[in-house]
């Protein structure tokens, strides 16, 4: 039907409501195109884009913030947290070195604040790497020699080589650190009334006619020998810390340790541990010095932390004993790791060495009294720095450091 036919049959109230709404829908639009300018809807357009892209974003966002936040708390190793009250300041002097690293680690972990003060000549600062930059943790390179001026609860007095190709090196040197050094940190525990432990050695005993050695024993000691520089620098140095107790009440422990092992020895350490061990996984003779018929006994370091922490928060200010009574001859022992390791190296016998105590084995029985006994058989500490060094030696073969965080399974 033409337009025309339908207007004629439409009812004239139809015919007004129908210009009306033609007349209304004119203005609209002209009304539209004169209000919003390109402008606006450019405007528009972009916020609109804007809007979509924060939408697709804000997930995103959200994961990664996550991802960081994730990443920060696996920074560090967890630390407890401790009130201001039962916080503690504490110096560790060679707490970059072997033992010194596995006591950084504890002390940290139990919430204290740790400063390390380490001149890096045997230690190095991959083993406290993984604290570097934690609120509680600080690194001083420094040479224990020197005068330190700090503020301290504890003195963890640690620094000396302690392996003997090490401390012969530089005799000179090794009787200074002990001497001059041991002197500045009682002087340092002097003036800010603090603790102060030595990390004071079996070789104090030298080449011993009791066996098993207990803390009475005064030791036998070749004074002009080639191991002097170290037994005579621990004797002197345990002589200083009863001085300064006697006459500055200055709060002092003494721990003598026994021989110890674990990740994070050297791989030039040179002890036997770390020798046996290398030699062993990489095909070479194992070397035994003489008949290998003089004994060792030897403890796992996390039992030595252990004890060095009672130690220091006891109230035994005499000497005492820290090792693991297991005594085993050096050839035993080069037999253990040989099957440990299961390798086709030959056990050689090469030079004897000058002084070499012939018989080693602590008598534990004041450290005990204290509640202190070690917990890791000599096996288990074996395997776990079998694993140490296997896992060093593929990463010095592909150009890349170990780093070994107290949170990894092997410690
Ligand atoms: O490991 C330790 O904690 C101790 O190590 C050394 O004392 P030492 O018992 O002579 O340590 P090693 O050099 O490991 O020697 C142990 C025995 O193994 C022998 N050895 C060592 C190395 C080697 O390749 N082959 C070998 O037969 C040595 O002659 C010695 O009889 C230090 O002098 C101590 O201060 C330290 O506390």
């Amino acid at each position: 039907m033409p337009v025309f036919g339908w207007w004629a049959i439409m009812s004239r109230k139809t015919k007004y409501v129908f210009i009306l709404a033609i007349l209304v829908a004119a203005i609209v639009v002209t009304w539209g195109r004169a209000g919003i300018t390109k402008d606006d809807m450019e405007r528009l357009r972009r916020e609109e884009l804007s809007s979509q892209i924060r939408e697709a974003l804000e997930p995103l966002e959200k994961r990664l913030g996550n991802l960081e936040k994730g990443s920060e708390d696996s920074k560090y190793p967890k630390v407890k947290f401790l009130m201001e009250k039962d916080r503690k300041r504490i110096l560790v002097t060679g707490g970059a070195g072997f033992v010194g690293s596995h006591l950084v680690d504890r002390l940290m972990m139990d919430g204290h604040e740790v400063v390390v003060m380490d001149n890096f000549f045997t230690g190095r600062k991959r083993n406290v790497e993984h604290w570097l930059g934690h609120e509680n943790f600080e690194l001083l390179n420094h040479d224990v020699v020197e005068p330190l001026y700090i503020e301290v609860d504890q003195i963890y007095h640690l620094a000396s080589p302690a392996s003997p190709p090490h401390y012969m090196y530089n005799p000179i040197k090794t009787i200074k650190t002990n001497t001059i050094g041991t002197l500045n940190m009682l002087g340092l525990a002097k003036r800010v009334n603090g603790r102060f432990l030595l990390a004071s050695t079996s070789e104090v005993y030298g080449d011993p006619e009791v066996h098993p050695q207990n803390e009475e024993y005064w030791g036998h000691v070749n004074p002009i020998g080639p191991r002097a520089c170290y037994d005579e620098g621990k004797r002197v140095a345990e002589t200083m810390s009863y001085a300064y107790a006697k006459q500055e009440h200055v709060q002092v422990r003494v721990a003598r340790i026994f021989n110890t092992f674990g990740p994070r020895m050297h791989m030039s350490d040179g002890r036997v541990v770390s020798n046996f061990i290398l030699q062993s996984l990489q095909d070479q003779p194992i070397t035994v010095f003489g008949a290998g018929k003089q004994t060792r006994s030897f403890q796992y370091v996390s039992d030595l932390v252990n004890g060095l922490v009672m130690l220091m928060n006891s109230n035994i200010s005499t000497p005492v004993n820290l090792g693991n009574p297991e005594e085993h001859s050096i050839l035993e022992f080069a037999t253990i790791i040989k099957n440990l390791v299961g390798c086709k190296s030959d056990i050689v016998h090469v030079k004897e060495q000058e002084d070499d105590p012939q018989r080693r084995r602590p008598d534990i029985t004041k450290a005990m009294g204290m509640g202190w006994q070690p917990k890791v058989s000599m096996i288990e500490g074996l395997n776990r720095t079998i694993e140490y060094f296997r896992q060093e030696l593929f990463q010095s073969s592909h150009n890349q450091k170990m780093i070994l965080r107290p949170d990894d399974k092997l410690v």
